[in-house]
């Protein structure tokens, strides 16, 4: 897979197919393709289309435990356990985001400082992503005002706008 599908990923659910037994032996490579990009975060699997085969949900499937994983029975049909699973998800990815180690996450917490944003979200009409964006290259200039800001000039926010919205 592209490797921008793992970019900045804050959790993985991985789904396999109780009715096609390659889709779970294919686990083995996607998991490791995952781990390349993304070595530490939360990594959900799922064995989805339970409600054809309620029988499948009798069985123990080892990859979860040989890694540790979540593990959910779930239909994407009859909605057993979506739900669920995407609320968890959610709280790992959170949960993550806020302690990790990654040195992006780590560049990205300390802009979104800077630049004024906080769990509401990010104050002055930009996303916390732009706003770090425009903080990182205020940053870079050396221009902040007296509380750390940056400060930019008109001409070099025309000039990001022209390249496509972020300076
Ligand atoms: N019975 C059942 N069918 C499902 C479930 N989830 C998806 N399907 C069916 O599986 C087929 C493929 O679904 P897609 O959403 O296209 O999934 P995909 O991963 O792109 O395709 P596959 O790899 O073929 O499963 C469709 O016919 C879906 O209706 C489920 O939970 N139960």
């Amino acid at each position: 897979m592209h490797a921008s599908y793992y970019h900045k990923a804050h959790a993985c659910i991985m789904v396999f197919d109780v009715q096609r037994k390659i889709t779970y032996k294919n686990l083995n490579s996607w998991y490791k393709e995952l781990r390349e990009f993304r070595p530490e975060i939360p990594c959900i699997l799922v064995a989805n289309k339970i409600d054809a085969d309620m029988k499948m949900t009798q069985k123990s499937f080892n990859f979860a435990r040989k890694f540790n994983l979540p593990f959910y029975f779930v239909s994407a049909a009859d909605g057993t356990n979506v739900v669920k699973l995407f609320n968890d998800a959610i709280k790992l990815a959170v949960a993550y985001k806020k302690n990790s180690g990654d040195f992006l996450d780590e560049v990205m917490r300390e802009l979104e400082v800077r630049a004024g944003c906080d769990e509401w979200g990010c104050w002055g009409g930009h996303s916390c992503e732009q706003q770090a964006a425009l903080c990182w290259v205020g940053v870079g200039m050396g221009k902040s005002d007296a509380r750390g800001f940056p400060v930019l000039f008109p001409a070099e926010l025309r000039a990001g706008e022209e390249r496509g919205g972020l300076v």
